[in-house]
């Protein structure tokens, strides 16, 4: 097994064979002049890969694979022996803990980098979910995500380029914005404000979005786009500030519930396991997208917080607070393309 950490350098990938036989990526920081474009690696690498796609496994990338969603995704990639699963991330959000069973497998690696920057390593399949998600986190460097998503996306979409990958992006109902129409379809453009405090995110995500179609039809890459919407459980950062993981904290520590105002906005809460089922036959199936997936069940953030108090704590307090600026008043994914074209639906409801 071979698991590498390399610093934010541009990394270039080479084939290594294992004491036991078997083949995977071996990925090692390259001396490389600041100046040094893509193209310049370009030409050592495909020398220096020929003959890679000669293997029998599937080699996939996960960006952002130690975040909470990235985690899960893993955990169903490995289940699969023909999978050889390569993350890579920055642990901004993200924690080595997610995946530690996975640590020391010789199918799987896992590389410190942060994808602003480029990236190279032969794959066959990329899926690409790097970025903070919670408001807290994209807001608290809010550049750095707008880097995340456009310039690692181009980074991403180059590789894909390159290596004629499939890529999954996964976008979010944020593009949406403050939805007029409601539920949201995938025609749906969205009602976003451009230089607000979540613009880093959704603006990023639609841009983001952007590049992949024009990759696309420019360069026939193979896409994949998946409009996420609000995803709930195991592994979430207790911390993390999403409102599901925030009310289970605050209920368990028996701290009010801070409904933010005025608590009749709605969301609509998708387990993860249903999540990642869903990105896995966005990914296996022949559609581009956008496609929803998300569970249409909707709550008001008040129904959710009576939820958690009845489930997990009857004598915690609700309490309201302020909310933050640009929060969208409803959210519901119309799921019927994502029925028609993958078969898949949720499975899990809220209460359970
Ligand atoms: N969870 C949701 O409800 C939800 C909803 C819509 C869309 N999404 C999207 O799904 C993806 C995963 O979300 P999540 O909930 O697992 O979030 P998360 O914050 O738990 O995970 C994101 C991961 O990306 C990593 N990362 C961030 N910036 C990076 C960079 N520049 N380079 C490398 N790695 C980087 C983090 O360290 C972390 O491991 C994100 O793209 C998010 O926008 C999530
Ligand atoms: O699903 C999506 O597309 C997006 O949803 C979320 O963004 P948001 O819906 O704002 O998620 P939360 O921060 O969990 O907030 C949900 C609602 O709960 C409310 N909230 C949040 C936290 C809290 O303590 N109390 C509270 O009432 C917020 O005002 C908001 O109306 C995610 O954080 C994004 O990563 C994701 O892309």
């Amino acid at each position: 097994m071979t698991n590498v950490q390399a610093s934010n350098c541009p990394l270039v990938a080479d084939e290594a064979r294992l004491s036991n036989g078997a083949s995977t990526t071996r990925c090692k920081p390259l001396l490389l002049s600041p100046i040094l474009r893509h193209e310049d690696v370009g030409v050592n690498v495909e020398q220096g890969m020929r003959g890679w796609r000669s293997r029998t496994n599937m080699r996939i990338l996960v960006t952002g694979g130690t975040g909470f969603i990235g985690s899960h995704l893993v955990d169903k990639l490995m289940e699969k022996e023909k999978n050889e699963v390569i993350v890579a991330d920055n642990y901004f959000t993200g924690s080595k803990d997610n995946l530690k069973k996975w640590i020391g497998h010789p199918r799987f690696e896992l590389i410190r980098h942060g994808i602003q920057l480029c990236f190279l390593c032969p794959v066959d399949q990329i899926y690409h979910l790097a970025c903070p998600a919670s408001p807290i986190f994209y807001k608290y460097n809010s550049v750095k995500t707008i880097k995340t998503n456009v310039m690692g996306t181009l980074n991403m979409l180059g590789l894909a380029k390159r290596l004629r990958a499939r890529i999954l992006f996964t976008s979010t109902s944020e593009v949406y914005g403050d939805p007029l129409e409601h539920p949201q379809k995938e025609t749906y453009w969205g009602n976003v404000n451009p230089i607000g405090v979540r613009s880093c995110y959704d603006e990023g995500k639609r841009m983001a979005e952007t590049l992949m179609f024009d990759y696309y039809r420019q360069y026939g890459i193979e896409i994949r786009i998946a409009t996420i919407f609000n995803t709930y459980g195991q592994r979430m950062n207790i911390d993390d500030g999403r409102v599901v993981s925030n009310f289970i904290a605050q209920a368990i520590r028996n701290e009010p519930l801070t409904v933010q105002l005025p608590g009749t906005q709605t969301r609509s809460f998708c387990y993860v396991s249903d999540l990642v089922d869903g990105l896995n036959q966005l990914m296996e199936g022949t559609d581009a997208g956008p496609i929803n997936l998300g569970n249409p069940g909707e709550f008001t953030m008040k129904e959710l917080a009576k939820a958690v108090q009845e489930l997990i704590n009857p004598e915690v307090q609700i309490s309201e607070v302020e909310n933050t600026l640009d929060d969208a008043r409803q959210r519901k994914p119309d799921i019927t393309k994502a029925k028609e074209v993958l078969g898949w639906e949720p499975k899990v409801n809220l209460h359970e």
